[in-house]
């Protein structure tokens, strides 16, 4: 059994001080209570790019997704040390509101979890608490824009008044993605998105991701690794609290240096 604790992690090229940087992350730990499920993780991840989090159960990827805004916080118990800034601010600054954070780095969970209301109030929702429109013809045109950008606008334009919990589910994690970018978020958590979708969902999801990713930072947590091999450009493998290695997702997938990397992503192991 290797100690993943004690092992450094093995970089390949820009995946430490490269360019374009819009997550940096240091030495970060978490603790929940006395247990340690991540263990001294610096990464940096780029910008308008996908970085996709691969490992097996347990190994701490939602965990650490979860840093990036402040989601441990809500975890009673949870620990976090370390230093994570997105575009050079601490996000574990005392000074940030965890709202105002959670906002510029939207989640989107396994299971679609759209408001129970319409299809309009669920993407109007947070512009209108972080008073992003200053009237309704504004506010309308950021739903819009919202649904479009989400690739859900041709769908649902005739029946926004309709709840979102009535749509199918592949339908519902579109709206919870444009719910997500209708607040001008800087980065985009995705926590297995399609895990409870059917391929063709999955599909669409994936090609959604994939126009997305010219504007915004988007970090996906998957169990998939074909998934992890279409959609992202970077990818991350963790094992035990660890983060064992990180590279372009092609080098990583066809050429990677460590071998507990390797078994993970030929099935031998996870
Ligand atoms: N709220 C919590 N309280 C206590 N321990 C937790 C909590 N959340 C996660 N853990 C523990 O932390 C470790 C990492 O869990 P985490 O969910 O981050 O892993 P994961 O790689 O995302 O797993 P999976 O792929 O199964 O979702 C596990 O040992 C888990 O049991």
């Amino acid at each position: 059994m290797h100690d993943a604790q004690t092992q450094p992690t093995v970089y390949h090229k820009n995946s430490l001080g490269g360019s374009d940087i819009k997550v940096e992350v240091r030495d970060v730990s978490v603790s929940y209570g006395e247990k340690q499920a991540l263990f001294n993780v610096s990464l940096d991840i780029p910008d308008k790019s996908v970085t996709a989090f691969i490992g097996p159960s347990g190994c701490g990827k939602s965990t650490f997704l979860r840093c990036m805004n402040r989601m441990n916080d809500t975890i009673d118990g949870a620990r976090v040390s370390g230093s994570l800034k997105i575009d050079g601010a601490e996000v574990n600054d005392r000074a940030v509101d965890p709202v105002v954070l959670r906002a510029s780095v939207g989640m989107v969970f396994q299971k679609p979890n759209p408001f129970p209301k319409s299809i309009y109030d669920n993407v109007a929702y947070g512009p209108r608490i972080h008073g992003l429109a200053s009237g309704r013809d504004e506010l309308d045109a950021i739903v819009e824009q919202s649904l479009r950008k989400a690739g859900l606008w041709a769908e649902v334009s005739d029946r926004l008044q309709d709840p979102g919990t009535g749509l199918s589910g592949g339908q519902q994690q579109r709206l919870v993605i444009a719910r997500a970018i209708a607040v001008n978020p800087e980065v985009i958590l995705m926590d297995e998105p399609c895990s409870a979708l059917d391929p063709i969902a999955t599909a669409k999801i994936e090609d959604l991701i994939d126009e997305l990713r010219e504007n915004y930072c988007i970090i996906i947590v998957t169990h998939s690794m074909q998934q992890a091999a279409r959609v992202s450009q970077m990818t991350a493998f963790f094992h035990m609290g660890s983060l064992i290695e990180v590279g372009p997702t092609e080098e990583i997938f066809t050429n990677p240096l460590e071998s507990r990397t390797q078994d993970y992503i030929t099935g031998r192991f996870g």
